[in-house]
């Protein structure tokens, strides 16, 4: 085929393609309607949840499967992506909040889960992101809980004790690379900023390249990056995409110690989805320690019940010295008859249990 052949057939089916998207987002136009109709029949007369992650699990494993090439199975679902996200804006006008400056990881992840069509509102701290979700001034906030290299992101998981009425629903995976940028070459460097996570994730190149350099906490990396565009012999770890953000150069790529490193995220709303058949919950309970074998006892149920736990975390609860605030993930939803039974067994072992939400398994 000649190229002046091959561009008028492109420009046939792009033509299509146009009215097939156009298809689609009336019949996304006709979901929102049914949604409102049915919140009404039941009384309730808030907005319906645009942002279903089951289902949206379910459209990209349809569309992988019927992806027959040559477009690889990415391709085909950054493609959907996008339609997704315009799907969303169509029904509602949706706000993501993230921790900023833009740039940041959890500003990378957002985009990642909800595509360029929807509004994003950068917080100075993740406790922001959480109170915003919890007080509705956003539709979603995103939300780093833990890295692959360096474990819980304790910030997140501490301000779930403020902030329990919040619901998780969903999970982000993000892979993470930490590069180390400057306007200095690594000799002039005297200061480098990060987040607590990143120099944790960064800690051995730091050591062995930069050992006396001062290296200060700040709230995120897109912020290290703005503070080293402005002050002089510092550096910043941060993300190579904050580089041409903040004009400043890759002194060196992919510092990171393990090379899968990889951050999960939660999308935090008002609700959780419905089962899918594949999902995680998590939940955050006290136990008496007077009581010998509380903990043991509290997890027990879930063997019991065969529900597998995948992750258990503790934080100071912050109500009196040495007692703690534990956070279990297990496999399963909240409305599962398992896990439901479990949940009504476990309360005779725990002082005060919140489920923080049920959300769709992602893989990475
Ligand atoms: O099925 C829905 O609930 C929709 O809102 C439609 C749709 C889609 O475009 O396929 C859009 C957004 C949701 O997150 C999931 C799916």
């Amino acid at each position: 085929m000649d190229l002046e052949t091959a561009r008028g057939k492109i420009s046939d089916v792009d033509r299509k393609l146009v009215d097939l998207l156009n298809e689609r987002a009336r019949l996304s136009l006709n979901v929102g309607a049914a949604k409102r109709q049915w919140l009404k029949e039941q009384g309730t007369d808030g907005e319906p949840e645009v942002y279903v992650p089951g289902q949206e699990k379910r459209v990209f494993e349809k569309v992988r499967g019927l992806n027959q090439g040559p477009l690889s199975g990415e391709s085909v679902c950054a493609i959907y992506r996008e339609i997704m996200s315009a799907s969303i804006s169509l029904q509602s006008e949706v706000t993501v909040g993230y921790l900023g400056p833009p740039g940041t990881f959890s500003h990378q992840a957002a985009l990642k889960r909800f595509g360029d069509s929807l509004a994003y509102v950068p917080y100075a701290k993740i406790e922001d992101v959480v109170a915003a979700a919890a007080k509705e001034e956003i539709t979603y906030g995103l939300v780093p809980i833990e890295n692959s290299t360096f474990g819980a992101v304790v910030q997140t998981l501490d301000t779930f004790v403020d902030q329990p009425s919040v619901k998780i629903r969903a999970e982000v995976y993000l892979p993470v690379t930490q590069a180390l940028l400057s306007r200095y070459q690594l000799s002039a460097i005297r200061k480098v900023y990060s987040h607590p996570q990143a120099f944790g994730q960064s800690r051995r190149w730091l050591d062995q390249h930069l050992p006396n350099a001062a290296r200060i906490d700040v709230s995120s990396t897109a912020k290290a990056a703005e503070l080293a565009a402005s002050e002089n012999y510092t550096a910043a770890i941060s993300s190579e995409v904050c580089a041409s953000m903040y004009n400043l150069d890759v002194v060196a790529k992919d510092i990171t110690t393990a090379k899968d490193n990889t951050t999960r995220f939660f999308v935090l709303g008002q609700s959780s989805d419905n089962p899918t058949g594949d999902d995680k919950t998590l939940l955050m309970f006290t136990v008496d320690h007077r009581e010998p074998g509380a903990l043991c006892g509290a997890l027990n149920v879930f063997a019991k019940h065969k529900i597998n736990q995948t992750a258990i975390n503790s934080r100071p609860s912050r109500q009196r010295q040495w007692h703690y605030m534990f956070f279990v993930e297990i496999i399963g939803h909240e409305q599962d008859a398992n896990v439901s039974s479990a949940l009504c067994e476990i309360k005779s072992y725990c002082l005060d249990l919140v489920v923080l939400g049920s959300y769709p398994r992602q893989s990475y």
